[in-house]
């Protein structure tokens, strides 16, 4: 007996999201981000969450047809460490990044900025980022710092990686408002980086401290 042919895998695509279809990836995202945090936070008759379930499949199933993708480190290089972020400039490593990237589905979608020496950013965890009711998970609110930190490095065009993240909460992170998280450098020695950041109210009441040692990589190990 033979084997049925077997369909040939999609091929790989290597090359950072288009710009022609970055607008629609980002609208896609938000889209169905939207959808995530609704299906948390509202009642839904069965008969809608069966046809979310239909559709989503169905979806998914020809998306999944589709080339796979894979980010290449030389976006990373390039996008990362060539240039200084300007003063404001809205941010993202690659927009696919789980906590700042636009294109992310299941994404933070934390708004960072240049503001000086330190990087700022808007942050409002959505319902399905929920821990203990009413409060932000503590690891979204580690997610948060440790990549607000990653940011910090982009002013010294530092290429590292988070050794060690410790995160002190100070009050409950609230859902579904918005706040403001902040990062910047307290020291540097050798390849040892040491980065702080808080995240408050919209007031500045403080409500979690972080402190992190990174990593810096020579840059000839970026391969
Ligand atoms: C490379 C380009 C990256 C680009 C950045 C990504 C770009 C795109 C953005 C993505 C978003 C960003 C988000 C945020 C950044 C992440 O989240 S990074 C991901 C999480 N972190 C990781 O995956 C790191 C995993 N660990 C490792 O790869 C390696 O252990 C490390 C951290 C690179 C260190 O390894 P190593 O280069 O061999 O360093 P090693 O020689 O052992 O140690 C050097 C020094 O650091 C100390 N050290 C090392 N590790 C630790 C530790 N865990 N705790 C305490 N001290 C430590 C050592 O004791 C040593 O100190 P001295 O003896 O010199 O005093």
């Amino acid at each position: 007996m033979t084997n049925p042919p077997s369909e040939p895998p999609p091929p790989t695509v290597d090359e950072p999201i288009a710009a022609d279809t970055l607008p629609v990836r980002i609208a896609a995202a938000e889209a169905m981000r939207r959808l995530n945090h609704a299906m948390v936070a509202h009642e839904t008759d069965p008969e809608l969450l069966q046809r979310i379930a239909r559709e989503a499949n169905a979806t998914a199933a020809i998306v999944e047809a589709g080339a796979r993708r894979q980010r290449p480190i030389r976006q990373m290089k390039t996008q990362l460490w060539q240039t200084t972020p300007e003063e404001g400039q809205r941010l993202a490593h690659f927009e696919e990044c789980m906590v700042s990237g636009r294109a992310n589905p299941m994404g933070i979608a934390m708004q960072p900025r240049r503001q000086g020496d330190r990087i700022v950013a808007d942050v409002n965890f959505g319902a399905a980022f929920e821990g203990a009711p009413k409060r932000a998970h503590g690891g979204a609110v580690a997610a948060v710092m440790d990549d607000i930190m990653g940011y910090v490095l982009l002013l010294t065009a530092t290429p590292a990686f988070t050794g060690r993240l410790s995160i002190s909460y100070r009050a409950p992170t609230p859902v579904q408002t918005d706040l403001v998280a902040s990062a910047w450098m307290d020291r540097r020695d050798g390849r040892k980086v040491f980065l702080v950041g808080d995240l408050r109210t919209a007031e500045g009441d403080l409500i979690a401290e972080a402190d992190a040692l990174f990593v810096a990589i020579p840059r000839e190990r970026l391969t």
